[in-house]
């Protein structure tokens, strides 16, 4: 039975890596997919792994209609076996939609890979729409760290190493980016809720205001309060 599934994580968990292997595994047996992606950190018309790998994809833009795409096709005799969609957190929920049809009209297998949850922890539109309609959806394996050794499960968002939660749910950017750059990293929920990047975490642990300066006033501090 044709499949969508949905491939999903933090950042930086090897989706994409996942998505150039399904790739090389199918083509390599003959099969021949359609590879979209969307808004890739290596520009339009790619889609990339931090592992070095690229390949070619068809760019997705907002007025694309999968599924009609994918008739016009197969109808001018033109092949397609397999669908793999990257970034898919940035679909619209129609193209979903869409994405759903290719699996129960087309008898096509659709492997989408994306985050579920933008750096304010709220679900992208069409991840939402995803977990609403996958036939599957499956964690990477490869589980991303925070900076504490806890699994990562959330993206954060910084600037200069510090975390925002202000700003547009789209902005297109990788992690362990220079100090002075919008970035993110991948946190576990408690310091996500706590905001707390490696950034801060080190800065906390120099700071005075926590560590006080000898045993005495320490003692000091306990004995007033
Ligand atoms: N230098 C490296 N050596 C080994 N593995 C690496 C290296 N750099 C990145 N990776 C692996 O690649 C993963 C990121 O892969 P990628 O497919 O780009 O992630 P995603 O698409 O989920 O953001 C990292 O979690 C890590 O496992
Ligand atoms: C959390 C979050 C991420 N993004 C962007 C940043 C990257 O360009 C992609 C995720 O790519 P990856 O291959 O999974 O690392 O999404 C965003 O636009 N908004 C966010 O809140």
């Amino acid at each position: 039975m044709p499949e969508l599934v949905f491939f999903s994580g933090t950042m930086d968990c090897g989706k994409s890596t996942l998505a150039l292997q399904i790739e090389h595994n199918r083509s390599a047996r003959g099969l021949e997919g359609l590879i979209f992606a969307r808004n890739d950190r290596a520009g339009a018309g790619k889609l990339s792994s931090r592992l070095g790998l690229v390949t070619r994809a068809f760019e997705v833009a907002d007025g694309l209609d999968f599924y009609a795409h994918l008739v016009d096709r197969l109808s001018q005799g033109g092949r397609a076996d397999y669908v793999i969609v990257d970034e898919a957190q940035f679909l619209t929920p129609e193209q979903v939609d869409q994405l759903a049809r290719v699996v129960d009209d087309l008898g096509l297998d659709v492997f989408a890979f994306g985050i579920t949850t933008d750096f304010r922890t709220r679900l992208f539109p069409g991840s939402q729409r995803l977990v609403e309609l996958a036939d599957r959806i499956e964690v990477l394996q490869v589980e991303a760290l925070c900076w504490c050794g806890a699994r990562a499960t959330h993206n954060a968002r910084t600037v200069g190493g510090h975390m925002v939660v202000e700003g547009a749910q789209v902005v297109v950017g990788d992690v362990n980016q220079a100090a002075d750059e919008v970035g993110y990293e991948v946190l576990c929920r408690r310091h996500h809720r706590r905001r707390m990047t490696a950034a801060s975490a080190r800065a906390g642990a120099l700071s005075p205001d926590v560590l006080p300066l000898d045993s005495d006033s320490a003692v000091g501090t306990l004995e007033r309060s």
